[in-house]
This record gives structure tokens, C-alpha cells and sequence, in this order.
């Protein structure tokens, strides 16, 4: 393991990640990976998630194509050095900011959604100029060993690797020194990784997951809410990091909710949803009877079914959930729905803010006030108002967690930020050294006062008055120079080297100041 990384910082030390025209041909080779080899990617995730292509390519592909197009379309003006504003100490200096690659990054990999949670930060990645090694998630075998060879067969095979295996992997993985580690998964690992980074201080990017709430109005449509929830919920099986994880409405409306979710899911899947290319499985045995538990005890209004031997659960509702229960304590990421039912809106807000900041929360009312209200008084990674997961596809919204949901975020810009250094520069010549007297020892009332009135702009009559002498000054200077043609005349006079006697009632400090401000670069 250490020599592997070691092998990738060498790369990256070599400087070959950063021209821009490296990392564009990279990121166009990687679009050429995933148009000629869709095939094999799509077969990979589908027997991971036993998911139909159609699905893997509109849940995953899509995203990776879209992704890539944008960087190559903004990465020519990100990576330019942005000039910053100036004050008057360094008005005639260079001052910009420039973007740099951090070095190695580490990326791990989740594996609900094994090919889009790994690629998309590695494009980030490669965009600002890193290496890379990713670590798939073992959990979905077939991408993680169709990542291991593609990979290499189109993108530089030092600067980006891939590493596969378990745990015990990952932990050996996580004792090397990184420049970043990005980290997808739950928020139990979560803590590990960051742990692993601090002791080589090296900043972390955790999408983490949580209990994303969903809180239904009275005033709404009930159709078209239960519709958009239903799709949100039960797409890849309930295992979607910003899946609506429950419901909270008023108990008025919870029998019509379920009914017009059950009517959904029959329109979605069909009679027998086992049969449904549309309906994924869970993704091992472990989650399976960890689902299966959530249940006890329940009521389950519709639902409930499951097969260990193809680890499927049906599309499942809980009605009149105690907040207590086992089910509200965890995040589900499987096809279980509970209801909880609330007074109104208030003690959704507080049954909210009681407990962990999560991931997503959706709002549905065609009370706009209420929505914008509930986004003010909560907390969470993302909001979608009157829909779910769709906050995911802007890639013009960072995408991440606060809180226990995640720290950092990514996607478009917001990944090209995350992987890289915002590095301030400051260039300044060597010569006019009279303007640095402000700032050097023996300080004085009359350096703080002016000191005070350049960068504070704290002005005082008298300050003013000579602020308006001096550029009075400037003026009849210029106007001398345009009709004398006296041209050596500005740089004799306002040189730095040679302190004007001018105004003639300031002191030789103050002089000097004025002097080196308005001095030519
Ligand atoms: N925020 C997001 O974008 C996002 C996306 C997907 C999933 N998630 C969250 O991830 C969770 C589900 O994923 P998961 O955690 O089951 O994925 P997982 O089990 O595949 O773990 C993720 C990665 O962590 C590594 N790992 C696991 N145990 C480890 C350990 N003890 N030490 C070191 N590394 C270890 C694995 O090798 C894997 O690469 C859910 O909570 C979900 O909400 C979040
Ligand atoms: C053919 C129609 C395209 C519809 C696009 C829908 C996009 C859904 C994207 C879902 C991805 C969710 C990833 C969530 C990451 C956490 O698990």
C-alpha cells in the first residue's frame, strides 16, 4: 500500500497532472471510457443492484456524461488566476488568486450507487489537478473490478489508480498520508476517516447519510406529492443517500397518503412487483435482516413481503410510527416508509430540529410562505420543495451534508473548489521601499493615524484636507505636465527616493506616504 501511494505522489510530483491540456485530454478520456465501454459498466451495476441498464444509465450514466461536459466546458476559466481587490498599501501590486491542485487524493467509494459516487468526485479530482486513488466499495463487487480495469486502460496509469478490497484494505489504505481524502458512506465510517486524516492532518469531504425528513401540507396536492415520493423512495430499492426516509403530515391525512402511495406503486411496478425490471434488491444479506428488523413491531399499512433468498422487500408503509421505535432511530436506506403523524407545522419543525441535521428535506404545500418558513427554521444538506432527490442533478448546487449528515460538498465547481487550494498571491516589486516606512519600527502616533485612515478609512477633517491638497496637487501637476510637455517632471516629484518638499506642512512620514500612493509603479 505505501508503495503504491508512494508511486502516485511521485507522479504527482512530476508535474504532469497540472496543465490544463493534461487534465482536459484526461477528462475527454474518460468520457471515451465510458462511451465505449457502456456496455460493460452497465452490466457491472446491474448485477450489483439487480437494476435494469435503463435505470444504471439514467441514475448513474447520464450523471457521469453530464459532469464531464460541464468541466471541460468551465475548466479553462477556473483554473485562471483571479485578480483580487487591493488595498492601499498594495495598490500597485499583483495580487490574484490561483487555483492548485491539493497533490494525492483519496477517494472511497460508496455502493448504492457505485459508479456515479465514485467517478464524479474523481472528476473533480482530475479537473483541479490531482492524483488519485479510488477505492471502490467491495460491497458492489462487479463495478469495483470493472473500475480496476478500465480505468487504466484510458487514463494515466501512475496518476490515478485504483485499489480494491475490504476493510481490512481500507484501513491499511487509510494510515498513508493524503493530501484530501474524500469519503462516501455512513456517518459510523465517517468518523473513522476522519479520525485516520487528522492524525496527518489532511482535510476530508464526508457524504454521509442520515434521516432525510418529509413533511406533507394539508395544503397540497395529494396525487402528485404522493407520486413524487413514491419515486424517490423505492428507486434502487430505498437505498438512496437522499431518499425521503420519513413522512411527518397530520393524522387526517395519513390513510389517504397510503392509499394513493399503494395505488403509485401498482402503476410504477405493476401486480407483481418481484417481476418489475424497475424494482432493484437489497444489497446483501447483512442490510436485508437489518431492514427486516426496522419492522417489528410496526404497523404496516401496505407492504411488509420479502424473499431472503433474493433479499427483495416489497414497497412497505408504516403508519402511526412511534418516534421511539427502532425505525426512527437509524436511517433505513431500504423500501420502508414510516408515517409519523404531527400536530401541524410547528412540531415538524421541532421534531426536525430535535434531532441530527440531515441530508435532504423535502416540503410539499402550495403554500409557498410554509416552504420557504420550514427552510428557514431547519437545517439540512440540500431542500427540494414540492419534490424529492432532485437537488441532486443541478450540478450548480454544492452536494453535501452538514452537520452529522457530512462536511464539505462537491459536484461542478463545488468539486473543482473541493480539490483544490485557493492559493493567495501577492507580488510586489522591490522598489518603492519609502511606502514601507509606515510599517516599520519606530512606530508612532502619526504612522497609526495614518495607518487608520489608508486601510480603515477613518478619515479626519485635517486628513481629509490633506487627501484633498494632494490630489489638488496631482491635478496641477498633470495640467503643468500636459502644458509644459515637461515629462521627467511626475516621476522626479512623486518618487519615493525623493520625497517631495510638497505639501509643505506635512510631516516628512506623511509626505513620504502620500508619495509612494500616488507614485508610479
Ligand atoms: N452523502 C452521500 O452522497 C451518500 C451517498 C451514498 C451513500 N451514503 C451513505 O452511505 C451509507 C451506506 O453506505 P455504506 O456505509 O453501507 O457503504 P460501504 O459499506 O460501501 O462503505 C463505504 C466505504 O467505506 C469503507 N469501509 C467500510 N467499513 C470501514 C471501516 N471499518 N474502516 C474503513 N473503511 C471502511 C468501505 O470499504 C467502502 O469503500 C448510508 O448511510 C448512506 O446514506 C451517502
Ligand atoms: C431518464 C430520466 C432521467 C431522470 C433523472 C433522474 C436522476 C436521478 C438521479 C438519482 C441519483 C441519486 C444519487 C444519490 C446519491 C446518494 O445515494
Amino acid at each position: 500500500m505505501e508503495l503504491e501511494v508512494r508511486r502516485v505522489r511521485q507522479a504527482f510530483l512530476s508535474g504532469r497532472s497540472r496543465p490544463l491540456r493534461f487534465r482536459l485530454q484526461q477528462l475527454e478520456a474518460l468520457r471515451r471510457m465510458v462511451q465505449e465501454r457502456e456496455k460493460d459498466i452497465l452490466t457491472a451495476i446491474a448485477a450489483d443492484l439487480c437494476k435494469s441498464e435503463f435505470n444504471v444509465y439514467s441514475q448513474e450514466v447520464i450523471t457521469v456524461l453530464g459532469e464531464i461536459d460541464f468541466m471541460l466546458e468551465n475548466l479553462p476559466e477556473w483554473v485562471t488566476a483571479k485578480p483580487v481587490k487591493k488595498n492601499v498599501l498594495t495598490m500597485l501590486d499583483e495580487a490574484y488568486i490561483q487555483p492548485q491542485p491539493l497533490g494525492v487524493v483519496l477517494i472511497i467509494g460508496a455502493w448504492n450507487y457505485p459508479f456515479v459516487l465514485t467517478i464524479q468526485p474523481l472528476i473533480g479530482a482530475i479537473a483541479a489537478g490531482n492524483a488519485v486513488i479510488i477505492k471502490p466499495s467491495e460491497l458492489s463487487e462487479n463495478t469495483a473490478k470493472i473500475l480496476a480495469k478500465l480505468l487504466p486502460q484510458y487514463l494515466d496509469q501512475d496518476l490515478y489508480i485504483v485499489i480494491n478490497g475490504g476493510v481490512e484494505e481500507t484501513t491499511e489504505l487509510l494510515k498513508q498520508r493524503f493530501d484530501h481524502i474524500f469519503y462516501t458512506g455512513n456517518t459510523a465510517v465517517g468518523k473513522i476517516v476522519m479520525e485516520a486524516a487528522a492524525k496527518h492532518l489532511t482535510p476530508v469531504t464526508l457524504e454521509l447519510g442520515g434521516k432525510s425528513p418529509c413533511y406533507i401540507d394539508k395544503d397540497c396536492d395529494l396525487d402528485i406529492v404522493c407520486r413524487r415520493i413514491t419515486w424517490g423512495k423505492y428507486m434502487n430499492c430505498g437505498q438512496t443517500c437522499i431518499a425521503p426516509d420519513y413522512i411527518l403530515c397530520e393524522a387526517s391525512l395519513q390513510n389517504q397518503i397510503v392509499w394513493k402511495i399503494k395505488e403509485t406503486v401498482k402503476e410504477f411496478y405493476g401486480e407483481n412487483i418481484k417481476e418489475s425490471p424497475d424494482y432493484e434488491r437489497i444489497i446483501n444479506l447483512r442490510h436485508f435482516k437489518r431492514i427486516l428488523s426496522l419492522l417489528e413491531g410496526q404497523k404496516i399499512a401496505f407492504g411488509g413481503e420479502t424473499d431472503e433468498a433474493t433479499r427483495y422487500i416489497a414497497p412497505t408503509v408504516l403508519t402511526d410510527v412511534d418516534p421511539k421505535t427502532k425505525v426512527m432511530q437509524e436511517e433505513i436506506f431500504g423500501p420502508i416508509l414510516p408515517i409519523v403523524p404531527v400536530k401541524n407545522v410547528d412540531e415538524a419543525i421541532n421534531f426536525i430540529n430535535e434531532r441530527e441535521k440531515p441530508l435532504a428535506l423535502y416540503v410539499f404545500s402550495h403554500n409557498h410562505k410554509l416552504i420557504k418558513r420550514m427552510i428557514d427554521e431547519t437545517s439540512s444538506g440540500g431542500v427540494t420543495g414540492n419534490d424529492v432527490i432532485m437537488h441532486f442533478t443541478l450540478n450548480s448546487f454544492p452536494f453535501g451534508g452538514v452537520g452529522s449528515s457530512g462536511m464539505g460538498a462537491y459536484h461542478g465547481k463545488h468539486s473543482f473548489d473541493t480539490f483544490s487550494h485557493q492559493r493567495p498571491c501577492l507580488l510586489k516589486s522591490l522598489k518603492r521601499e519609502g511606502a514601507n516606512k509606515l510599517r516599520y519600527p519606530p512606530n508612532s502616533q502619526s504612522k497609526v493615524d495614518w495607518g487608520k485612515f489608508f486601510l480603515l478609512k477613518r478619515f479626519n477633517k485635517e486628513k481629509l484636507g490633506l487627501l484633498l491638497l494632494t490630489f489638488l496637487g496631482i491635478v496641477a501637476a498633470v495640467l503643468v505636465k500636459e502644458v509644459s510637455s515637461v515629462s521627467a517632471w511626475l516621476p522626479i516629484v512623486w518618487d519615493v527616493r525623493s520625497p517631495c518638499a510638497w505639501p509643505p506642512h506635512l510631516g516628512s512620514e506623511a509626505r513620504l506616504c502620500l508619495a509612494a500612493t500616488t507614485s508610479r509603479k
